[in-house]
């Protein structure tokens, strides 16, 4: 259904002006990459890969940006979309979708951030739909079970070997603490701090996170070794006590997990080939073509809503 010819005639310069953009903001603001690679996986898991994630809520649609799981979601990920969208308006107006153009500037920041390359076809059309009640059912939350994990991934058409690949993701960008504060404060009635965190790691992590009710701002790396670069060092901290979501340490414990966070903290190659794989995977996520969407004239708002 998609191809990688799709604007070949009707926006050939699509790839170069979706680098230019994606590259000047990257450099401006380094957390973007992150920022927006989270925001493609929850767009694509909710309606599928159809930008129903950039939704802005109004007086008669709250839309998924406000679902609570969604308040997280990067400012600089949202623009970085925007700011694409607004300069091909200018060179090839109504025709690349904004999903088409999220996929695209995905791909291109986990390239960036020094990630794997993968061809992301092209032809989705944006959705119709954006309903913050329909969030909470199609994510998870990193306080789940392996076995929910395992399922939820499933549901959606995942492998654990998939999974665990896309869990990598966490190689980059940072969690507030409250995703992770019951892992250092309030662990069970016998410890407050989870035992198989290296001590170091979680002492240095109850500093940070020590007035988090009230500073909610407060964060941590996902990968606190090398927390900006796309490499293997995710699945080496897991295995050194270092992972920082409780779903991230679960992946060492589950024995259907375990041999593919040793696979990847071994071989790099391996974790980028399984990652790009699982990333064209993603971005098929029910896609919709032909009439089923349309290409928004913004990425914020339907096209029939606008005036
Ligand atoms: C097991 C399923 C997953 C769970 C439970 C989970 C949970 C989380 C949580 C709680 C955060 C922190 C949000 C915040 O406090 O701002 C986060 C961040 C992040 N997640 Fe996931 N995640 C999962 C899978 C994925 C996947 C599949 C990807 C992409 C391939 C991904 C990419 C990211 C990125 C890049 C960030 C950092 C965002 C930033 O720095 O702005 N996650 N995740
Ligand atoms: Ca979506
Ligand atoms: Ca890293």
């Amino acid at each position: 259904k998609l191809s990688m010819e799709y604007y070949k005639k009707t926006c050939p310069d699509l790839e170069s002006i979706v680098r230019d953009t994606v590259t000047s903001k990257q450099m401006a603001n380094p957390t973007t990459a992150a920022g927006t690679l989270r925001l493609f996986f929850h767009d694509c898991m909710v309606e599928g890969c159809d930008a129903s994630i950039l939704i802005s809520s109004n007086h008669i649609n709250i839309a998924e940006r406000d679902a609570d799981i969604n308040q997280s979601l990067s400012g600089d990920a949202l623009e970085v979309v925007a700011r694409a969208k607004t300069a091909l308006e200018l060179t090839c107006p109504g025709i690349v979708s904004c999903s088409d153009i999220l996929a695209l500037a995905t791909r291109n920041l986990v390239t960036m951030v020094g990630g794997p390359f993968y061809n992301v076809r092209l032809g989705r059309k944006d959705g119709k739909v954006s309903q913050a009640s329909r969030v909470e059912a199609n994510l998870i939350r990193s306080n789940r079970t392996m076995e929910d994990i395992i399922n939820y991934f499933a549901v959606k058409g995942f492998t654990i070997e998939e999974m665990v690949a896309l869990s990598g993701g966490h190689t980059i960008g940072f969690s507030h603490c409250k995703e992770f504060a019951d892992r250092i404060f309030n662990y069970n009635r016998t410890t407050p701090t989870d035992p198989e965190m290296y001590p170091n790691f979680a002492e240095g992590l109850k500093k940070t996170c020590a007035n988090y009710q009230t500073n909610t701002a407060m964060s941590a790396f996902n990968d606190v070794i090398t927390p900006g670069k796309f490499d293997n060092m995710y699945y080496l901290n897991l295995k050194r006590g270092l992972g920082l979501l409780s779903s991230d340490h679960a992946l060492v414990k589950d024995p259907r997990t375990r041999p593919f966070v040793d696979l990847y903290a071994a071989d790099q190659a391996a974790f980028f080939k399984a990652f790009a794989h699982a990333m064209e995977k993603l971005a098929h996520q029910g896609v919709k073509t032909g009439r089923k969407g349309e290409v928004r004239h913004r990425c914020d708002a339907f096209n029939f809503i606008q005036s």
